[in-house]
Formats: C-alpha cells, structure tokens, sequence
C-alpha cells in the first residue's frame, strides 16, 4: 500500500496475476470436482485459494479468488468457464435487444463476495488483499464474440459499425464493473485492479474514442473510496498513456515495454507495476535473477518508490511454485533499502 502511494517501502512488494490456481497442487486438491464458476460462490473455499499462494510464496498481496465472469453471471448470462479454454457464452450479445438481458448489479446478487472478502480480510491482518474487475473492453469482447478470440472480429465489428449499440453496451459493462468493484471495497478490499487483458488489440484511436470512456467511468465510480487504483492489460504498449489517463493511479506493464519507457508513456504521478516475462520463470534460477534485477533496475527511473514487482501477464499453470518462491525473495532481498 505504500508503494502504490509513493511512499518509502522497505523493499519492492511482489504478488503475481492469477498466483492463485493451477500451479499451486494445493489448489488443485481443493477444486478437484467443483466447478470453476460454482467455486467462486462458496466464501470458505474462496478464503483458502485466495490465503493459499499468500502462505506458500510470502507475497506481499492476496488478489480475490474470482473471475471477470462473475458479475455477468450474477445479473443472468449464461456464462461458463471451459477448462483450457476460457468463458463461454450461450447466447451471445450483438443486438439493442440482446442488451436487455444485462441488467445492473445489484450487491445483493454477489452475497458471496461480500462474505468472502469479509472472511479474508479478517485472515489476512496486515496483508492487503486486492479486489478486481473486468474492464468493459475485455467482458464485452467475451459477451460479444460469444468466447475466446483471437481477431476480435465481431467485437470491432459493432464499434466500427454499431457505435450507438457499442457505447451502450460498454456502457452498462462499465456500470456493472463498478458496482463488482464497489462491493469489494465496502467489503474490505485494499486496492483494485482492473483487468482490460485484451485491449491491447486496439489502436490508441480507437482505444480512446471507444473504450476509454467507459474504463474512466469504472474509475471515477470508485474514486472516492481513495483505495488505489491499478489498471492492467496485455500488449497495451502504446496504450499506457492512455490507461492512465482512464484514472488509474498505478499502470501494469506486460513484459514487452521496459518500466523505464513505460514510465515516461505514463508521465509523472503514477505508479508502475511489473513486468517480468512470465516465460522467463522456465529457465534456470540464475537466469530468473538476472532479469528480475533487470526490471528492478528499470523500475528506479520512477525513483525510490512507486513499483510493484509482478509478471507481465498471468502465472501459467505448469510453472514450477517453487521457481515463484524463490523470485519472491530474491526481489524483496535484492531491492532491501
Ligand atoms: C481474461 C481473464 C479471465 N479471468 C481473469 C482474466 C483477466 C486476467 C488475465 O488477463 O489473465 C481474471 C482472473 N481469473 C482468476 C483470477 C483469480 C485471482 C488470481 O489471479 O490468482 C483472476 C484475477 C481465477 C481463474 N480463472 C480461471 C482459472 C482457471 C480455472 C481452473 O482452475 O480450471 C482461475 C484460477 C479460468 C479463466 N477465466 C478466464 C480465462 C481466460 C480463464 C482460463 C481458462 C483456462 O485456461 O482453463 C477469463
């Protein structure tokens, strides 16, 4: 919480996109027969997978066992996760009255979060634990292309062509996001992230006419909370400026951008998080230090504070814990002050 704030930070905190799941055995052993969206609505299980990298790794955050889905599903999408695959919709949304069935979010459809996050918070002591959401972009480009993309195709061509229709559904998105959020923070939740994973197959044009005013409007919902604020997406290099400008306090980098770059794309004021290759933690450990020095190194152009050590995209399930272990120490060690 003090590096998001800028403040002096005995060493860089590190915590990992998706540390919970499937590299973890233990999160394995917990979910064998349960359904991954069913999983996200039982608070006891959800405190375990949550507390369960934050016990094994010593991370310096809890990120919210959940998933951008779970909003949709809360106000009656008919949503499902596939494994090695992702969400799958039924019935995808491409029509003013496919719009009808999204309804805004109402904190009495997610009783679970709220309980959930209650129970983590009060484990978790001194350790933040981080709500999320989805951004527009991302959940529409699901909802739209009825799952998993690849071109983004149907999804561009409703904003290219149906911008009336694409404002509002970005729209209703952004209000559902917000109200998720909102949940989360009354419930406890120390700092938020919102995911925008696949806005990097935008333009910066078309990023800022067709997305960004939906992802400021998730932003100012929230603004008054005074939690911190982290915006992250992949392959969104171009884009960094811009998602800051949506309001984030703290901008994610995948691994494609050096923080030193990525901080004068941002512009001064604003934290940075990342960004090692999440492909790196497959080599040896010699060569995981070296590039995790590297991008401690990059992180200084922001000056003693303001970084927060993560991978550039999520942990892969057949990463090896221990390799991720090992980085933990290794950044708080090598950046102790
Ligand atoms: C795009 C996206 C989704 N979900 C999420 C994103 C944004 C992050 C990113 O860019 O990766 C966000 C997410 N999903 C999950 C978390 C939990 C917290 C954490 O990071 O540890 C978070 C933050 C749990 C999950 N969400 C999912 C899993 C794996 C499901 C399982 O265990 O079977 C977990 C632990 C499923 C999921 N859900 C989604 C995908 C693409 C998948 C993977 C499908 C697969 O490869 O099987 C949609």
């Amino acid at each position: 919480m003090r590096a998001c704030r800028h403040e002096p930070v005995p060493h860089t905190p590190v915590w990992f996109m998706r540390q919970a799941g499937r590299s973890l055995p233990e999160y394995l052993k917990v979910r064998e027969d349960i359904p991954m969206l069913e999983s996200c609505m039982r608070p006891e299980l959800v405190k375990e997978i949550t507390l369960q990298p934050v016990r094994r790794h010593k991370v310096d955050a809890a990120i919210f066992y959940s998933d951008i889905v779970v909003p949709l599903k809360a106000v009656g999408i008919d949503v499902d996760i596939k494994p090695g695959i992702g969400p799958v919709i039924a019935d995808p949304i491409r029509t003013f009255e496919d719009l009808k069935r999204l309804r805004p979010l109402e904190p009495d459809d997610v009783p679970y979060v709220t309980e959930a996050v209650g129970l983590l918070v009060d484990e978790l002591g001194e350790t933040p634990l981080i709500g999320f959401a989805g951004a527009p972009y991302t959940l529409a480009s699901y909802l739209v292309e009825g799952g998993p993309s690849k071109n983004h195709e149907n999804t561009k061509a409703m904003m290219y062509g149906q911008p009336e229709l694409w404002a509002a559904l970005v729209d209703r998105l952004a209000d559902i996001t917000s109200a998720f959020l909102k949940v989360q923070i009354e419930a406890g939740a120390s700092a938020v992230q919102l995911f925008d994973s696949w806005a990097g197959a935008l333009a910066p044009d078309d990023y800022r006419r067709s997305v960004m005013p939906a992802s400021a409007k998730v932003f100012d919902a929230v603004a008054s909370y005074g939690v911190p604020r982290i915006h992250f997406g992949v392959g969104t290099g171009e884009l960094l400026g811009l998602m800051g400008q949506a309001g984030a306090d703290i901008v994610g980098v995948d691994w494609r951008v050096p923080l030193n770059v990525a901080a004068e794309r941002v512009g001064p004021g604003k934290g940075l998080q990342g960004n090692l290759d999440p492909a790196v933690l497959f080599a040896p450990t010699k060569v995981v230090e070296t590039k995790a020095r590297e991008v401690l190194h990059a992180a200084q152009a922001l000056g003693t504070s303001g970084h927060i050590f993560n991978l550039g995209h999520g942990v892969m399930p057949s990463m090896d814990p221990d390799a991720l272990s090992r980085l933990v120490a290794f950044v708080h060690e090598a950046s102790a002050r």
